[in-house]
């Protein structure tokens, strides 16, 4: 906690910085040539005043004007070459430094325990590390060059002002302490504004994600009024806090913008006035009166930036805190290598928050067995397969693999060992066979097709539309739950892991689809160590090993025959499954 206090404390420029890592040395360069463009772009100013100078004194002539103009175009061009130079640095190390904070975003994910990734809404993690990162591309690809040289400009006017005549170069910024005093009050409270519009447009993201996520069980149930409502005030909410903060900022920016430039108001006056006594000559005047005129806007242009840089702010701070989350302990590199594939638990307890819903579980799943966890809804066994997983650490206790703690095996290295096998059975956005060969992405074509063939998946899928060809759809959506289990499976398959966890769906429980699937199943486990989650008893009768929990604890253990011998609760829970199953035989 005090480590990650500590991180938290870090000014967003250290974070900046950091992110920046090697591309820093762009964006130095990237400023150089900012501030060549800043002199580029004044220095035809001198030509100005020197043409400006001769026409006064009545010495002008057309070759000496062409020249002087000749060598102001040049400045320019120069001026902008040098501009397009340093956008151009600076984009690319920006691009760069987005990609590494999403990377680093993603990576961290990987190594949060996966509670804390689900505990946020599905929406929140993917706004910050697509959108929100994506917001900053502007600011920091133009505030770092454009923000140096418009606050440079100014500066170097002034110090020209100054040199033609103090006095006036000081009257010329009297305006400045009052616009400077309504930004200062228009910067009060901006960082808490954008927070609040961050909140409010999450929330909006979050119900329209619920409302599409929910559309079947909204229609379903006759609850699209209300939920449509609840989108109409998270809308009405997210516009609200925009427009106040509008308002807010409406007197104090268009005071501003009307005070600053107003640079000529107290120069003129006093100018001509200075001119009339002879203390500045006619040239002067109408230099400073030039210069006057383009003091402020460079300026203004810069402080555009500014609720950027505040936005910028909010934004590093959202992505810090979850780079400063509490991540899984696990070493880089295996120690002890494990002997075996046997799992134990040994005296584990486990609360996601503050309830403890494991209390002190010991069990033993031996290499090469089929092993079930049953027990009531609620009992704690997909919590124990997480465990397992490693999705989590356990708060006491040890869990063992092959005789090795799996807090000292490396995150990469223990997902090789263990296939998990969800309910949800997530399907990405691509096509079959890609989707299967993310259980080992150097598979080929012909590997994939052959884990497809024994879960036998491979006539269904040639069925298909477009063969393995055809796109899954968002989640999956476009197969039914039996097809997207059996995907899932011949995921696993391919994948090659020794030990298997399956939590086992409830939702397809059609006679036909069940055969399938434990097909399936009884080909992914052969040889290999397998913890199914069984809801349908029946499916595990021969398991070498039945795991009863009940209420966070193992309440019995052994065969089926042994718990039908040994366990009241296993017994009542054998006897419902049967007449469950003998209503839906009937039926
Ligand atoms: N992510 C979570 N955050 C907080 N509590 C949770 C979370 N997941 C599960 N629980 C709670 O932990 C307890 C054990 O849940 P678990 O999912 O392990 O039970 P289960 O035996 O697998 O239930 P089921 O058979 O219904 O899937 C329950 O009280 C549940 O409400």
């Amino acid at each position: 906690m005090a480590k990650q206090a500590k991180a938290r404390k870090r000014s967003t420029f250290s974070w900046v910085m950091e992110f920046a890592g090697t591309r820093r040395s762009s964006y130095v360069i990237s400023v150089l040539l900012a501030i060549a463009n800043v002199v580029c772009g004044f220095i035809p100013f001198l030509y100005l005043a020197n043409i400006v100078r001769r026409l006064l004194e009545g010495t002008a002539d057309f070759s000496y004007c062409l020249t002087q103009v000749l060598y102001m175009g040049l400045f320019w061009v120069l001026s902008r070459l040098f501009h397009t130079f340093s956008t151009t640095m600076s984009h690319k190390a920006t691009f760069e430094v987005l990609a590494g904070i999403r990377r680093q975003l993603t990576r961290k994910l990987a190594r949060m325990p996966l509670g804390d990734v689900l505990d946020e809404s599905s929406g929140t993690y993917k706004n910050i590390i697509v959108e929100r990162v994506d917001s900053m591309e502007t600011t920091l690809a133009h505030m770092i060059p454009e923000v140096t040289s418009n606050l440079l400009i100014p500066f170097v006017i002034f110090g020209y002002m100054v040199s033609i005549d103090w006095r006036l170069a000081l009257l010329s910024l009297l305006t400045v302490p009052v616009g400077f005093a309504c930004f200062a009050l228009m910067m009060r409270g901006m960082k808490e504004d954008y927070t609040n519009t961050i909140v409010k447009t999450k929330a909006l993201n979050d119900t329209a994600v619920e409302y599409i996520n929910g559309i079947e069980v909204i229609k379903a149930f006759g609850k699209a009024k209300t939920s449509y409502d609840k989108f109409v005030t998270a809308a009405k909410e997210g516009s609200d806090c925009f427009v106040q903060w509008m308002r807010r900022c409406n007197v104090y920016q268009n005071t501003a913008m009307a005070v600053l430039p107003a640079t000529l108001l107290p120069l003129l006056p006093f100018g001509v006035s200075y001119f009339m006594n002879g203390s500045v000559t006619a040239p002067d005047l109408v230099m400073l009166i030039i210069l006057a005129m383009g003091l402020i806007t460079p300026f203004i242009m810069a402080s555009n930036y500014m609720d950027d840089l505040s936005k910028c702010g909010t934004i590093i701070g959202e992505v810090t805190t979850i780079l400063t989350k509490p991540e899984l302990k696990r070493p880089e590199r295996l120690a002890q290598s494990p002997v075996g594939t046997t799992i134990c638990l040994n005296d584990v307890h486990f609360a996601y928050k503050e309830e403890e819903v494991l209390h002190g579980v010991n069990l033993t799943i031996e290499e090469g067995t089929v092993n079930a966890l049953v027990g009531p809804s609620g009992s704690g066994k997909s919590t124990i397969a997480k465990l397992i997983a490693s999705f989590w650490d356990v708060d006491s206790g040890e869990i063992t693999f092959g005789g090795t703690d799996i807090r000292d095996i490396p995150l990469d290295d223990y997902q090789h060992r263990i296939a998990y096998v969800s309910q949800d059975n997530y399907l990405f956005d691509l096509s079959v066979m890609e989707n299967i060969r993310l259980g080992n992405p150097k598979a080929t074509d012909a590997q994939v097709i052959e884990a497809a063939k024994a879960c036998g998946c491979h006539d269904f899928i040639m069925q298909l539309e477009n063969g393995y060809q055809t796109i899954c759809g968002g989640a999956g959506g476009h197969l039914s739950g039996g097809e997207r289990q059996r995907i899932s499976i011949a995921r696993a398959m391919l994948k090659n892991a020794p030990v298997i966890i399956l939590d086992e769906a409830t939702a397809y429980t059609d006679p036909e689809n069940e055969a399938l699937v434990q097909q399936s199943v009884a080909k992914l486990v052969k040889g290999r160590t397998l913890l199914v989650i069984a809801h349908r008893l029946s499916t595990i009768a021969s398991a070498d090993q039945i795991i009863l929990i009940n209420n966070g604890r193992v309440e019995a253990s052994g065969t089926q025959q042994e718990l039908l011998d040994s366990s009241d609760l296993y017994r009542s829970m054998w006897h419902a499954h049967i007449a469950a199953k003998e209503a839906e035989d009937v039926a």
